[in-house]
């Protein structure tokens, strides 16, 4: 049964994760659409990482900082993004960007925040689980026993906002099998164009 109830109450404030969020079926068929689609390459000042990305919606451009309109968000997507929307009792249109990733064997996804015009973030992991770790922003605030880490399942949904998107930095350690996820963003601030 989906609870409100964090599954995980020892990980950062504003952290959320709920166990089969979607079904096998919903999984099967939203794979049957990440994999129909072409990813790149993440590009990162001029490195590349092993993950591939695709985003929808909205594009946020990392090396000019900056937020476009971006491509229209696949119909296969949107039964998922609705019902994240339903599941936050927020609007399908608050999504402002749709990212698909995929991981091959040894991707990760380095320590970070996620972009600054971004809001809430929501994922969902899809094919594989995942070693997800958190850990303090502050460099004061870091050492080995402040690394959170937790196993993120496949057919989950987390939410990171408040003190879990300002205050800690988020990684995947690399993954052992293909995984993919797709990650759903609001943004600060609504945008005029
Ligand atoms: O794959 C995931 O669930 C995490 C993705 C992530 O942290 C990001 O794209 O900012
Ligand atoms: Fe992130």
């Amino acid at each position: 049964m989906l609870s409100l109830f964090p599954a995980v109450p020892e990980l950062p404030e504003g952290f959320r994760y709920f166990p089969d969020f979607i079904s096998p079926h919903e999984e099967a068929e939203l794979l049957e659409t990440v994999t129909g689609l072409e990813l790149h390459p993440f590009l990162f000042q001029g490195f590349e990482a092993r993950r591939k990305v695709k985003s929808y919606g909205h594009d946020y451009n990392f090396d000019s900082r900056t937020i476009q309109k971006g491509k229209e968000i696949p119909g296969g997507l949107k039964q998922l993004i609705a019902k994240v929307a339903d599941w936050l009792s927020m609007a399908f249109e608050d999504f402002a960007e749709v990212l698909v990733t995929e991981y091959p064997p040894g991707a990760v996804i380095n320590w970070h925040r996620d972009a600054p015009p971004f809001d809430v973030i929501a994922g969902v992991s899809l094919l594989s689980n995942a070693d997800f770790r958190f850990r303090p922003y502050d460099k004061n605030k870091r050492g080995r026993q402040h690394i959170m880490r937790m196993n993120l399942e496949r057919r989950s949904l987390y939410i990171i906002q408040g003190e879990a998107r300002s205050e800690w930095e988020h990684s995947i350690a690399p993954v052992t099998e293909p995984r993919y996820s797709v990650t759903l963003r609001t943004l600060r601030n609504k945008l005029t164009h």
